[in-house]
């Protein structure tokens, strides 16, 4: 376990995500929000452990820390919480595609506060995979066919009551860190643009295998009232639909920055811009 400034962190695989210990997620102050803005930009998902079951109020708090929390377009809120979306697998929330959140808006968010408050006897793990890293595993060659490509990412309701379609760039540079990270998804990405119809599909199915593949992933256990964020720009995730029984999470989501390239919207991290971990193939 290696001591930060005030936290105990403890990476949970080779190429992404960290448990992080000793902080108390409802009374963060400026230094420790410091601190744990460079930890999430390093690892690209923190777990905290010992969150043991946020408040409401705590959660927001928390979450608005990093910017404006999103309202969710459709997704059901916790009463008298609208910016606090409600997974519930027996509602069928079981998000068991590889995806970033909200990937089909203009602006998708830049990172994700998701709380498990009830979780099955077994199972229900989440994992995560490490974009940068699916990336940098793509020959020079490939690297520069999808240099200034656009891919769409579509989302439609399958209740028609919501649909939203945008382009963004196949491969986006990270606004804090600068690294380059792959951008498609197989939950919401359909087609890379400037390619053909054919040529798009086989070369998605491709780099959605990339982006997945197990050697760039972490998968965290989980125990009631523990808590996760992931920075949404450079990760995917993946919930593992194993489980029988209940399993019910809360998640606040901050608004987001333009893929395209954006200004850093934490300045203050530019002084000691670190690069993330970097873990070969
Ligand atoms: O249920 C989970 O573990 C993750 C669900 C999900 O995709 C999310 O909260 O964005
Ligand atoms: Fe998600």
């Amino acid at each position: 376990m290696r001591s930060g400034m005030t936290f105990q962190v403890r990476p949970v695989s080779g190429s992404i995500g960290a448990e992080v210990y000793g902080v108390d997620l409802s009374t963060v102050d400026d230094e420790q929000f410091k601190e744990i803005h460079d930890l999430l930009v390093r690892h690209l998902v923190l777990f905290f452990p010992e969150a043991g079951g946020l408040t409401p109020e705590a959660h927001q708090a928390f979450g608005s820390r990093f910017g404006e929390l999103e309202v969710h377009p459709f997704l059901p809120k916790l009463e008298g919480h609208e910016h606090i979306v409600v997974l519930d697998s027996d509602k069928g929330a079981k998000a068991d595609v590889w995806h970033t959140d909200v990937s089909y808006v203009k602006h998708p968010p830049i990172t994700s506060v998701l709380q498990i408050t009830l979780t099955p006897e077994a199972g229900g793990d989440t994992m995560w995979s490490n974009q940068y890293l699916a990336y940098e595993a793509l020959s020079e060659p490939m690297r520069e066919l999808l240099e200034g490509t656009t891919a769409s990412h579509v989302f439609a309701h399958p209740q028609g009551t919501f649909r939203s379609e945008v382009e963004h760039p196949v491969v986006r540079v990270h606004p804090v860190s600068g690294r380059k990270s792959l951008y498609v998804n197989r939950m919401f990405t359909k087609r890379i643009l400037q390619l053909s119809r054919g040529e798009s599909a086989a070369l998605l199915e491709h780099l959605f295998e990339v982006s997945e593949s197990p050697q760039r992933t972490c998968r965290y256990r989980w125990a009631p009232g523990a808590v996760a964020m992931w920075d949404n720009r450079a990760t995917q995730h993946y919930a593992v639909n194993d489980y029988t029984g209940r399993r019910v999470g809360q998640r606040v989501t901050v608004m987001g920055d333009d893929p395209r390239g954006a200004e850093p919207r934490w300045p203050h991290f530019q002084e000691g811009a670190m690069a993330a971990t970097v873990v070969k193939d």
